[in-house]
């Protein structure tokens, strides 16, 4: 059998000296000590921010896994195995994570067969208990379709089934009523029993789960300690208790990393338009004025410049003999064609491609995560600000944009005509490229009129396809990504059309 099948039966730990402190380094524990034997069911309790996620985080392996340098040290042995915390990453707790984080795009079966296909079948045992565990779920069911209970079931099996040496829950009990707490306690008993596997709940509502429990550990921030107790309400409270007053003490004391009084000058009332201008800004850095964007529409524009005037010049049909004799006005309809109809056409598409995705996950995103309803429910015209912020910096942003493009594009027109024409004067090149604009302001102004109207028009309508799929209903994050899609298939679209019809109307 390979060791990735093993069943993890009769799992010990032993935890020693374990010190973390933040990126920060704030220091959260210093000297924390703990045993878990088969079988058994810890608590970890202790007030909030105190560090509990952050210590199943470390027996998860999953602490900096989002890039964040935590300070770790001391020791953990797992059935002989040791572990240096400070060098090692030891991955040995399946996590039930708080918001269950299942797969969206699978099927509640799926999401167990995932899991299974990498770490084996499940013992027979094992298969019965997690069928009487799901036993109302339909398997071909959605998860994002599950109710609340059962999606945290499903949940709990898919790591049941991964068989790590130890279960660990981050607050499997919130929002659960007294009854199914003590359930879901006894049921995490079993699963530790059964597997001969330890577990740990981080929980704040312990009350219901004491009676399974065999320890608790409290966590101290105030000594940065983890002490242990019983499983008894009356020493847990007075525990607790002893750490509040502490800690209500200490209140006045400066904490680390937080200056003193940080919050009074923060909760004076300003004017609300103030956050309209604050996404107005937000939107701007993102879609027009990052020097990413910015680089990838001027080099856009750089590009179709040279491919326009290089074929246009050694590809033409008349071959060299004549290429002199047409070259000046071979150079005049190049350089209306670049400013009037390419340029402003590959910025349009360039920037509605890469700004139709940002918008409609930005906005896909704070639907999905109830965003717009806490704004609503705040009285805050979110939808207001936002979209009006959007709309603007697309129009305005992309007028700049084109604006900005087509110096790129002359500049680069004249470095290929040298390139294609060596030691030619550069006022030869500027007369005849510019010489429509030149000659007839009219013709200039008249021109520039159509690249305005057409870049306002296609990126006004390309803003509305974005909003409009990032405000459809999503159910998952998949749903995000296929309005992601339509908006940049539907935006683009649109951009050409328009282009297409008013460069006719143009001529
Ligand atoms: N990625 C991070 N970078 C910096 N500090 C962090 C990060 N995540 C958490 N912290 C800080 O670490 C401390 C411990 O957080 P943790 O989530 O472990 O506390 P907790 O005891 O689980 O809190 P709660 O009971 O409120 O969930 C908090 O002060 C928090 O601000």
């Amino acid at each position: 059998m390979s060791p990735k099948k093993a069943a993890p039966s009769d799992s010990r730990l032993v935890l020693e000296n374990l010190r973390i402190a933040t990126p920060e380094g704030r220091v959260l524990l210093e000297n924390g000590n703990f045993t878990m034997a088969a079988g058994e069911l810890l608590l970890l309790i202790g007030p909030s921010g105190g560090g509990k996620s952050t210590i199943v985080n470390v027996l998860s392996g999953l602490l900096g896994s989002e890039g964040a340098a935590w300070q770790i040290r001391g020791s953990l042995t797992l059935n002989e195995k040791y572990y240096d915390l400070a060098d090692d990453v030891c991955d040995a707790g399946g996590l039930v994570f708080q918001d269950n984080a299942l797969f969206d795009d699978l099927t509640a079966a799926q999401n167990l067969a995932i899991v299974m296909d990498h770490a084996g079948s499940p013992t027979p045992e094992l298969a019965r208990l997690i069928e009487s565990l799901l036993r109302d779920v339909d398997p071909n069911q959605s998860v994002a379709s599950l109710s609340g209970g059962q999606r945290q079931r499903v949940a709990i099996a898919r790591t049941v089934l991964a068989r790590r040496p130890i279960l660990l829950f981050d607050e499997p009990n919130s929002g659960l009523d007294p009854h199914a707490a003590q359930r879901l306690a006894e049921l995490i008993k079993e699963l530790c029993i059964k597997m001969g596997t330890p577990a740990m709940i981080v929980a704040h509502h312990y009350d219901d789960l004491l009676e399974m429990a065999d320890r608790v550990l409290i966590l101290d921030p105030v000594q940065r300690t983890l002490h242990q107790t019983p499983p008894e309400r009356e020493t847990i409270a007075a525990r607790l208790n002893a750490i509040g007053a502490v800690a209500e003490e200490r209140a006045q004391d400066e904490i680390p990393g937080v200056p003193s009084r940080a919050w009074e000058k923060r909760l004076r009332e300003r004017p609300p338009i103030l956050w309209f201008f604050h996404y107005l800004w937000e939107y701007f850095w993102v879609l027009t004025a990052s020097p990413l964007t910015i680089a990838y529409v001027l080099g856009g524009a750089a590009i179709v410049s040279f491919v326009t005037m290089w074929f246009g010049f050694n590809y033409d049909m008349l071959g060299d003999y004549m290429r002199s004799f047409v070259h000046d006005d071979a150079l005049l309809g190049v350089g209306f064609i670049i400013m009037t109809i390419a340029v402003p056409l590959i910025g349009c598409i360039l920037i509605v491609a890469r700004n139709n995705a940002i918008i409609t996950a930005d906005i896909g995103n704070r639907l999905y995560s109830a965003q717009f309803r806490a704004m609503h429910n705040l009285h805050i015209p979110g939808r207001k600000y936002l979209n009006t912020a959007i709309v603007l910096n697309m129009v305005v942003g992309s007028l700049l944009l084109i604006l900005l493009s087509s110096g790129v594009a002359t500049w680069f027109a004249l470095q290929t005509w040298r390139l294609i024409f060596p030691g030619q004067p550069f006022e030869l090149w500027r007369e005849h490229f510019f010489r429509l604009f030149v000659m007839r302001p009219d013709i200039f102004w008249e021109n520039a009129g159509w690249v305005v109207l057409k870049t306002v028009i296609s990126t006004f309508l390309a803003s509305l396809v974005a909003i409009h799929s990032g405000m459809g209903r999503k159910n998952s994050v998949i749903d995000i990504n296929n309005a992601i899609a339509r908006s940049i298939v539907y935006g683009t679209s649109v951009t050409l059309l328009v282009h297409a019809s008013i460069a006719v109307l143009q001529f």
